[in-house]
């Protein structure tokens, strides 16, 4: 692209140097520059994209954005200063890339539990109405089941902004985004035009990086705030009506507000709700009727994924009844209170609970049905939030057994963390077992038929990170080998 056309986007800067006459690339890690690069200096969390000047250089960057004079005049290459470089990336990213997200509707996820279930639902009803639709969260970006696997659940600004474009490319209508609050807070998503956002709730997590509940809370409002006020193109936030919070969205959004919930007053209200074994019934009460919901999504979490989900079609266009009717035929998410199909005495699902509010959700979506025992294996990980520790354990005492593990210990003490879950234990019928293998298997040892296991912390992720170092580990195959070793089912 032209270097003229493309520094058009940027109205207050200065500029060192001789400009080139196109850029190839931009880049925000000096890693990733080559020859006619455009290397942008971000102040990161860990280190600062300005240290990095000599080395995008050395690799051919013809041009560098810097919001501290380095000082240093380059043959050959200019320095542009900005106020802010990761604001005057938002603005470069788009123009680069054609400005992606004007392309197609993209609808943003947030909150503390359910993003990755809400977005992946919204993603398959999308489908089944014949949208063509790209998924970008946890498991990477997703479009027409090709997975690109990305660097974080919500990708830097640059990322974004490419993946974007590639799925434009290959024709998405909709793409259906997770929005982490480190994302928003990093303003990973800055530059993007989305036009839904939807809230699922908000509970006690990341309070290492966000410090208080207010500040995650304001954090999290940050996306139904970007929503804008761009009255050419219809926007809307979905809002859990049974969450404190959805009032203080609200009244930060310029958008047009659908409610949904159980509780409080709301658009799509679920009534008459039955947790069955193998599906959850209830009556939606909405703005176009009443409708009689059938899922084979289970437990109270689950009705409300199912609400944001119904809602956010709603809002798109497609009658309920249309929604309700697709609704039937989605399949539990892999890892999100996955009931494992075994045949042994014991029923075990595998969840992806990490915060208190999760752990209680799934002991909840249990509570109807026939049991021995409840035992609960609940896991959290290092380097983390660990004001929730003892909260988490806590709300597993609910259980009758609980094994207190790991879920990634990073760069922490092990025992350190469990001490951490353990001051919260309500009762004294647990295990603590840092080694995760160990403690499912364990957890399989002690049940006895008729129990109910649950195992928490990283539903079907497929590692485990000590220091910063990412192996390979299932939950399932792990729980699944076992239970197979214990009851002789042939392998
Ligand atoms: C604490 C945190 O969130 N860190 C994020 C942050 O990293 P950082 O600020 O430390 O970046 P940095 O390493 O200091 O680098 C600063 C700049 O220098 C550049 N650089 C760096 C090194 C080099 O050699 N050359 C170079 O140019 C980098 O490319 C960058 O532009 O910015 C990076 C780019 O956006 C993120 O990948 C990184 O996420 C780390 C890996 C992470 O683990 N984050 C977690 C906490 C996170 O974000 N999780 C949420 C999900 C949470 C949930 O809901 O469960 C997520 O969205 O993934």
């Amino acid at each position: 692209m032209k270097t003229k056309n493309l520094l058009e986007v940027l109205q207050v800067k200065q500029i060192i140097g001789l400009l080139p006459e196109k850029i190839k690339s931009i880049q925000q890690d000096s890693r990733k520059v080559e020859e006619g690069s455009m290397f942008v200096c971000i102040k990161g969390y860990t280190v600062d994209g300005h240290n990095f000047i000599e080395e995008a250089l050395e690799r051919g960057a013809t041009t560098i954005v810097v919001e501290d004079d380095p000082g240093i005049h380059v043959k050959g290459a200019s320095i542009i200063l900005v106020p802010n470089t990761m604001k005057a990336l938002a603005h470069l990213a788009n123009k680069f890339y054609n400005y992606p997200s004007k392309q197609m509707d993209v609808i943003g996820v947030t909150g503390t539990n359910g993003k990755t279930s809400v977005s992946s639902l919204i993603n398959k009803l999308l489908e089944g109405v014949g949208r063509k639709t790209a998924l970008s969260g946890t498991n990477g970006m997703t479009i027409a089941g090709e997975v690109t696997a990305t660097s974080n659940t919500t990708c830097d600004i640059l990322e974004n902004q490419k993946l974007f474009s590639d799925v434009a490319e290959q024709g998405a209508e909709d793409v259906v985004m997770e929005v982490s609050s480190h994302g928003l807070a990093q303003g990973r998503v800055w530059g993007i035009d989305f036009n839904i956002a939807v809230f699922t709730n908000l509970t006690q997590d990341h309070l290492d990086y966000h410090q208080s509940m207010e500040q995650y809370g304001q954090t999290k409002g940050l996306l139904f705030a970007q929503l804008g006020n761009d009255t050419a193109r219809k926007k809307f936030a979905v809002l859990n009506s049974d969450d404190p919070w959805s009032k203080k969205y609200e009244y930060i959004t310029p958008a047009e507000v659908v409610t949904y919930g159980i509780l409080e007053n709301a658009n799509f209200k679920a009534k008459q709700i039955q947790y069955l074994e193998d599906k959850t019934v209830f009556t939606l009460e909405t703005l176009e009727g009443e409708f009689s919901v059938e899922t084979r999504l289970l437990g109270e979490f689950n009705v409300y994924n199912v609400l944001a989900a119904i809602a956010t079609l709603f809002v798109k266009g497609v009658h309920v009844s249309k929604a309700v009717a697709l609704l039937r035929s989605i399949n539990p998410l892999e890892g999100r209170m996955e009931q494992i199909p075994i045949d042994a005495p014991l029923k075990v699902y595998l969840d992806y609970a990490h915060t208190p509010d999760a752990i209680r959700s799934s002991i909840a979506s249990v509570g109807h049905l026939q049991r021995n025992r409840l035992i609960y294996v609940a896991g959290t990980g290092g380097d983390r939030d660990k004001e929730k520790r003892p909260l988490m354990a806590q709300e597993a005492s609910v259980a009758d057994v609980v094994i207190l593990t790991i879920n990634d210990v990073r760069n922490e003490d092990p025992q350190e963390i469990l001490r951490g879950m353990e001051k919260g234990m309500q009762h004294k019928n647990y295990g603590m077992l840092a080694d995760r293998k160990e403690a499912i298997e364990h957890a399989v040892e002690i049940s006895e038929p008729g129990d109910i296991l649950i195992i928490a912390g990283k539903g079907n992720e497929q590692y485990q990170i000590t220091g910063t170092k990412k192996e390979h580990h299932s939950d399932k195959t792990v729980v699944t080998d076992y239970i197979k070793h214990k009851y002789n089912i042939p392998i």
